[in-house]
């Protein structure tokens, strides 16, 4: 029996938590000192940037994003700098945070020394600690008489809390500094383009004319999927657009009309991938002549919100209507010719969190992939770790308990500690306890969906975690506890990731490349 928790993936800051709430008022420096505060306090960079951004003028917005993600990105390292200079300890937080908004001007932006020192200054001010001014003078101006041996001391070593530092070296100890260092980076931008309304060239080339650059990158996935001809690997490329610069959304061509997406490039694996074994599937049941699974296609996005990949595994299902999977070819009685009808192929998406959801409707109605001919779109706000797809599907099944997927794609809830370089509060909101919290989550999600996958279907298990514990090892255990799963090879003619005892594990170190997922492919045998 596997330990469950029931648990739900919380993140929690457990240090002494600062008491102000997020006021958008005063300098932009205060605005970010404030909404730093407000991370502290346990709220995502996603719910305070918008806020931050909104409240200021147009002309300030680089400067306030670029102070707010460079500080979070070198954070624990500032800390550790900050712990060396103050004579004594400096316990309120507040002023911790504002030094560590001056250093992050005077050692990452370039910013004058005259103009870092007095608008931090004045800005410890502003969020009521004017008491620590000279303190806050003090240091910074300290650093500036040798900006280039500090930043050098900051440089040295990672930037993340040191228990997820530990955890890395215990996993990563061969790649450990590159990937430390990596995740202290900014990441590119992706783009998907929508290939039901443009082809991937045609929306390069409307960047070209916008003027934005950008190349494409090409990942081949090669699996060891059983019944392709020859036990030859099968092949899948996937083609995401790199931007050489990360740009606001509202300059990309047609992006409101749904012409593309946004998405890291080790993302994009995701939909190809269940998409292949879905197809690989109906190849082979239609070679048995499975007459059970002819007429309907049931497939699961378990954790689909805010619909990334579902809306990409969407527009693959509605770029190739002559696939398979929406014509079965049937041998008439007589044995003597063949037929075809056409097929449905029904998609359930479903998230236990009801505002995510509504950000799925949102994606899928601008992408124009909220409704199609031939997929059935249901879309449940549900709790993986106990809904029943069982009746969605077949309401007249006479075995209410036969299980009724085809393939599922799980995206699972995770550390996302393979975002760091997007997300650089995840350092500061996730806790050491939450691994095992989130390890258990997983393991119940993965029982629950697994026992309704039909014998010979596939399920893809995906993170964007960099911890062994939430992939490798979470897939060895899940092994030792279903002997009817088989894990997919991933040949060594992918190129990307690194091979694992069970599936692939990309790792975000380097700065052209994309975030740290973790892919196996699973197959029901029995
Ligand atoms: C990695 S995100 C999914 C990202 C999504 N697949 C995409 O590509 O846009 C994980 C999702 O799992 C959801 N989640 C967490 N616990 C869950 C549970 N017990 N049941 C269903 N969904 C859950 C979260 O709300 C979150 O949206």
């Amino acid at each position: 029996m596997r330990h469950h928790a029931s648990a739900s993936n919380t993140t929690r800051n457990n240090k002494n938590k600062p008491s102000s709430n997020l006021k958008m008022v005063g300098s932009v420096r205060a605005r970010v000192i404030r909404t730093l505060l407000a991370i502290q306090n346990g709220q995502s960079l996603s719910s305070v940037l918008d806020p931050l951004l909104n409240s200021l003028h147009e002309g300030d917005k680089g400067f306030a994003h670029a102070l707010l993600l460079t500080t979070l990105r070198q954070w624990f390292a500032l800390e550790r700098l900050l712990n060396t200079l103050a004579v004594n300890n400096i316990d309120e937080i507040e002023v911790r945070t504002t030094i560590q908004v001056g250093l992050t001007q005077l050692l990452y932006l370039q910013v004058a020394d005259h103009a870092a020192i007095h608008e931090t200054v004045e800005a410890v001010k502003e969020i009521e600690f004017a008491h620590a001014s000279g303190l806050v003078n003090a240091i910074l101006r300290k650093v500036v008489k040798n900006t280039h041996k500090y930043r050098k001391k900051c440089d040295k070593n990672h930037s993340l809390p040191n228990w997820l530092a530990y955890q890395l070296k215990q996993d990563w100890s061969e790649e450990y500094a590159a990937l430390t260092q990596g995740l202290r980076q900014p990441a590119p931008m992706f783009l998907r383009a929508n290939t039901t309304i443009n082809t991937i060239d045609a929306y390069q080339q409307s960047l070209v004319e916008a003027d934005v650059s950008a190349d494409m990158v090409e990942l081949v996935s090669a699996l060891q999927l059983p019944n392709a001809t020859d036990n030859a690997a099968t092949s899948v490329h996937t083609q995401a657009l790199r931007l050489e610069q990360s740009t606001a959304v509202a300059g990309l061509p047609s992006f409101a009309e749904g012409a593309a997406s946004v998405q890291d490039m080790h993302a994009q694996l995701a939909a190809p991938l269940i998409h292949q074994a879905l197809i690989n599937k109906v190849n082979a049941d239609a070679l048995k002549n499975d007459a059970e699974n002819t007429n309907e296609l049931h497939i699961l996005d378990a954790c689909a919100a805010p619909g990334g990949k579902l809306a990409h595994w969407l527009e693959l299902l509605n770029t190739d209507k002559q696939s398979p999977l929406f014509h079965v070819k049937q041998q008439d009685t007589d044995e003597t010719s063949d037929s075809t009808s056409s097929r449905t192929v029904k998609l359930t998406a479903i998230d236990n969190e009801a505002p995510r959801i509504t950000r799925i409707h949102e994606n899928l109605e601008r992408l124009h992939l909220a409704q199609s001919e031939h997929i059935n779109l249901n879309i449940v706000c549900a709790d993986a770790t106990r809904w029943q797809g069982i009746g969605e599907s077949k309401p007249q099944q006479a075995d209410k308990n036969a299980p009724v997927f085809d393939a599922i794609l799980l995206d699972s809830p995770c550390t996302a500690t393979g975002v760091i370089r997007r997300h650089p509060d995840i350092s500061l909101l996730r806790a050491e306890e939450d691994v095992e919290q989130t390890v258990s989550l997983q393991a119940e999600i993965l029982d629950n969906l697994w026992a309704q996958l039909k014998v010979d279907g596939y399920l893809l298990y995906v993170t964007c975690s960099i911890l062994k514990q939430e992939n490798v090892e979470q897939m060895q255990d899940f092994l030792r506890h279903h002997t009817n799963a088989t894990a997919i090879e991933f040949t060594e003619a992918c190129n990307w990731g690194i091979a694992q005892d069970v599936g692939r594990q990309c790792l975000p170190i380097d700065s052209a490349s994309g975030d740290g997922f973790y892919y196996a492919l699973l197959k029901k045998t029995v």
